[in-house]
């Protein structure tokens, strides 16, 4: 037996900085080197970021890929890591000799084996999901090999992310390639209660493959999609032995003793069960002893429940984007309503409440409550505030164009929304828009009034966790969270009934069924997808089936429209969720 020091680091790339991720990625070795690692394991895709999309398409990209990956390794020796190896994932393009209906060039969601200054070795991920937000046929071909490198006599394997979610391929057969370790680059996004998944997961490739497995995830928000880390070890028997925090970066490292091989090496193909042909590739990296150290603890990191997790995942989402897009600063309207008070507070907490600007627009129906809820909010929380009453501009609209109804009712959200927009021209802030997955189900919202901005970091929280992430948050903090108020949502915002407050005496009762209903029958319709007689076989209401299935319909155009926003549901709307917009489907019972 070996004992090896294997350093994970659950890191946040940048789509598209493969100079600022090849810098982290040099700077993270070095901690690893400080801490005594024998090998770094980064994440899938880690020198481009994940997941790039069309990007892949273009050569120049592909090419800045490849370079980028030499030059990482040139680097690494110069600045003296060399002897250190690192796996990382990148993008490659498929060999010259390409196999039936694979494109010469065709682009590889690739991992690598940088040592010494030189790329030792490198896979590609043979599974491609293709299904909920992955779309990986569109840009990949899959690999076919398994990379077994020797370090210190044992036999480490790489494969990457989906190849462990999936039958057969690179994983089935390390366990007949007599591997004593399996480390595996991964982008998984975060979904809620999807760790339970990947550690279930992990621990019966484990098992399967009678060897240790290391599971290094990727962390941070990337548009729509927020990475948790998460990152798991699990020995050969399946156990957990060390696990990463969820939502930040994390260098962890862990002592594992691994078998030794003496296997020769060298190409070997097996059947992969699945159909192809994986050919195993044994080389020696090192066959010296480990030289003795001292072993340390293994950490375990504690889990978040199902409300510290969702809210962390919108903390962290919110506080990438507009980060990494260059925002200095956010705005959102705030009506003394919930949504917008825990859009507010979700925003302060990621980039800090100076930097959170909100605007009260009273309207001539908004209640004085409305007002003094908003006002509470600001008082609690100190973000920036201002006050535009609407009223005198939305009178001046009514003059020059005579509007009734819903149609007069929309201009108010919609000169919100202009106001919105005019403070984001001149001070350059983003604007969050406050609305929720029920309300994106069922088209209860504006077009170009409360729908308008750029990102929408609740549209993916149904409304009845919208008031439990706001209790939630009440009641508990996060040394990463930059609000260090008591109690961020006023009570008052929390308890009241929701109101558009579009005409006097609005409830949202009006148009919609309770939100406790409602929720229930939107997640059988919307996240599992049944159809009219199904719902109403798991007891909804017929009537309100009927009705909300044509709300929810009707509203696609609306919600092609609507700003991204980060996904926490197992389906949201956007990329896990694609309908025509001109669609006569109808469900029928
Ligand atoms: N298939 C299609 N493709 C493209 N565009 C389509 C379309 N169908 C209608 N349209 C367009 O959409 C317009 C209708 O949409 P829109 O202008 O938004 O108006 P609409 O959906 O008719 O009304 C807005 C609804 O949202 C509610 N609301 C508003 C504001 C805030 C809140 C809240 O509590 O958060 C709720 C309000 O009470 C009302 O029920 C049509 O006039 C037409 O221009
Ligand atoms: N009086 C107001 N002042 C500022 N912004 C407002 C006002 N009324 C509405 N808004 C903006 O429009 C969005 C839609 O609000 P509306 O009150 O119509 O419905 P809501 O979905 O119940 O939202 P909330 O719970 O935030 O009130 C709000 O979240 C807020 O951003
Ligand atoms: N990047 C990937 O291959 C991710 C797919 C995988 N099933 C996951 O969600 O973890």
């Amino acid at each position: 037996m070996a004992q090896l020091r294997i350093a994970l680091a659950q890191t946040n790339p940048t789509v598209g900085d493969l100079s600022g991720n090849a810098g982290k990625l040099v700077a993270w070795t070095r901690d690893a080197a400080d801490r005594g690692a024998h090998l770094v394991v980064f994440t899938e895709m880690f020198l481009t970021g994940y997941p790039v999309e069309d990007l892949v398409l273009r050569t120049s990209f592909v090419d800045a890929s490849i370079r980028a990956l030499r030059e990482t390794a040139a680097r690494l020796r110069d600045e003296g890591l060399g002897e250190l190896p690192v796996v990382v994932g990148y993008v490659d393009r498929a060999g010259l000799a390409p196999r039936v209906g694979q494109p010469k060039g065709a682009p590889l969601d690739a991992a690598a084996l940088l040592h010494r200054g030189e790329v030792v070795t490198c896979t590609a991920k043979h599974h491609l999901p293709n299904y909920g937000v992955f779309d990986e046929y569109r840009y990949f071909v899959r690999g076919d090999r398994l990379p077994v490198f020797r370090l210190h006599g044992v036999d480490v394997a790489v494969a990457v992310c989906e190849d462990l979610w999936q039958e057969g391929g690179p994983v089935s057969v390390v366990g007949r390639a007599g591997a004593g370790l399996l480390v595996v680059p991964n982008a998984s996004p975060y979904e809620k209660e999807k760790d339970d998944v990947r550690l279930e997961l992990c621990a019966r490739r484990a098992r399967e493959a009678g060897c240790a497995l290391v599971y290094a995830n990727q962390v941070g928000g990337q548009d729509e999609l927020v990475f948790d880390g998460d990152s798991l070890v699990v020995d050969a028997s399946g156990e957990l032995v060390a696990r990463a925090g969820q939502f930040r970066e994390e260098l962890l490292t862990v002592d594992l003793d691994l078998p030794v091989s003496d296997a020769e090496p060298g190409r070997y193909p097996f059947d992969a069960g699945d159909g192809s042909t994986i050919t195993v590739e044994r080389l020696v990296l090192s066959s010296e002893p480990v030289p003795p150290y001292e072993p340390e603890p293994p950490v375990v990191a504690e889990r978040l429940d199902l409300h510290a997790e969702v809210y962390s995942a919108l903390v962290l989402a919110v506080r990438d984007y507009v980060a990494k897009n260059g925002f200095r600063s956010v705005i959102l309207g705030l009506s003394g309503g919930i949504d917008s008070a825990l859009t507010a507070t979700i925003a302060s907490d990621a980039i800090g409440p100076d930097r959170v600007h909100v605007v009260l627009m009273p309207s001539r129906y908004s209640s004085d409550h409305s007002l003094a809820d908003a006002e509470e909010l600001v008082r609690r929380q100190g973000v920036n505030a201002r006050v535009v009453p609407i009223a005198d501009i939305v009178d001046a609209f009514e003059k020059e164009i005579e509007l009734s109804g819903l149609s007069a009712e929309n201009l108010q959200a919609r000169v919100r929304g202009m106001i919105l927009m005019g403070l984001s021209n001149e001070h350059g802030h983003l604007v969050l828009t406050t609305g929720n997955k029920s309300e994106l189900a069922t088209g209860y919202s504006t077009l170009y009034g409360d729908s308008a901005g750029g990102f929408a970091p609740i549209k993916d929280v149904p409304k009845t966790m919208v008031w439990e992430l706001s209790r939630w948050r009440n009641e508990h903090g996060d040394p990463s969270f930059l609000l260090r108020a008591e109690r961020p949502v006023p009570e008052n915002s929390i308890t009241k009934e929701p109101s558009a407050e579009l005409r006097p005496d609005q409830r949202d009762t009006d148009s919609l069924p309770p939100y406790e209903v409602l929720d229930r029958l939107l997640d059988d319709y919307v996240e599992k997808d049944m159809g009219s007689r199904e719902l109403i076989e798991a007891g909804h209401a017929p009537e309100l089936v009927a009705r909300v299935i044509r709300l929810v319909d009707l509203a696609e155009y609306k919600r092609r429209q609507y700003p991204p926003g980060p996904k926490i549901t197992p389906k949201n709307f956007g990329r896990d969720r694609r309908l025509p917009i001109t669609n006569r489907w109808r469900e029928t019972t």
